[in-house]
């Protein structure tokens, strides 16, 4: 099974996480609290009161646990190809797989790295709504004080099937999302590269980025219910499941309750995207 993807699917991530991580902060934010008017005042707001460290809360499970998950996101994506089509990476320039095989392995790896990316990205939703600036004299501590903290807290009252809490929702957003991040990277390749040929920095800088914005744009509904999901229990209502979240915010907050995040999920899926591709072709085509 080639290695490459993996590692070349670890370093792009990583890199394309510290990026979009502020734009995160904010995203997960206005979906799951009510107290800001807008992408600006939660922005504002977020600086205010807890300076730039603000944006880069719950950042470093996420950095750690990109290496597992980018990793198997690419890694699974590159090797069923290769199981569907009998294709290496290096192939499949002059032998390009059909768009119905590049989905069915971009689902593929959309579901197993949802799997993986679950509880991190439950500590990181926490630990992002936690609005208290950092360690003032006097003030009461918050509710986790780290990732480890946070993970072991949620153990300790729930036991491990708690920190899967909104798995199921985050499944369901990532298997059809990600099939169409890749069809839509390899599209606009295909598009603007002669046939045969390896499409150049800027062709892969902007289909992977437009890449991002399709997947994001497709998974913001399921998006905000993952998020509400994953918070409930703490300050909001819980929910009965996912078919019960939906059904309560919509009709408490309105269909928009849907979009919420859209703007700025589809502002940091650009430059995110953009660089993770970039750096994932370039990798695999360094190591020959
Ligand atoms: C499927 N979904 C839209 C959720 C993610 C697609 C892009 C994944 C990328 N690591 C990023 O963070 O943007």
């Amino acid at each position: 099974m080639p290695v490459e993807e993996f590692v070349a699917g670890w370093i792009s991530g990583a890199l394309g996480l510290v990026l979009g991580h502020p734009f995160d902060t904010v995203k997960v934010r206005l979906q799951t609290q009510s107290t800001y008017r807008g992408i600006a005042d939660c922005m504002v707001k977020t600086y205010r009161h807890e300076s730039l460290l603000g944006f880069f809360k719950g950042m470093s499970f996420p950095i750690a646990s990109i290496a597992l998950v980018n990793s198997v996101l690419f890694g699974v994506y590159s090797n069923a190809l290769l199981a569907l089509t009998a294709t290496s990476h290096r192939q499949r320039r002059a032998q390009p797989p059909s768009y119905t095989h590049v989905f069915i392995a971009g689902c593929t790896g959309g579901f197993l790295q949802a799997y993986c990316l679950a509880p991190f990205d439950l500590i990181k939703v926490r630990l992002q709504n936690q609005t208290e600036p950092r360690a003032q004299p006097g003030s009461p501590p918050p509710r986790y004080r780290g990732p480890v903290h946070c993970a072991a807290s949620i153990f300790q009252a729930e036991g491990p099937r708690g920190l899967f809490r909104g798995a199921w929702a985050l499944t369901l957003r990532d298997t059809p999302t990600l099939g169409i991040y890749f069809v839509t990277y390899e599209w606009l390749c295909r598009k603007s590269t002669p046939d045969g040929q390896k499409p150049s920095s800027a062709t892969v800088l902007v289909a992977g980025g437009f890449a991002g914005i399709a997947s994001w744009v497709t998974a913001t509904p399921l998006d905000v219910i993952k998020a509400r999901m994953q918070m409930a229990g703490l300050k909001q209502r819980a929910y009965r499941g996912l078919l019960d979240c939906m059904v309560s915010s919509a009709r408490q907050e309105g269909l928009g309750v849907f979009f919420r995040g859209l703007t700025i999920n589809s502002a940091r899926a650009f430059p995110v995207n953009a660089v993770t591709f970039l750096s994932y072709e370039h990798l695999l085509h360094s190591w020959g």
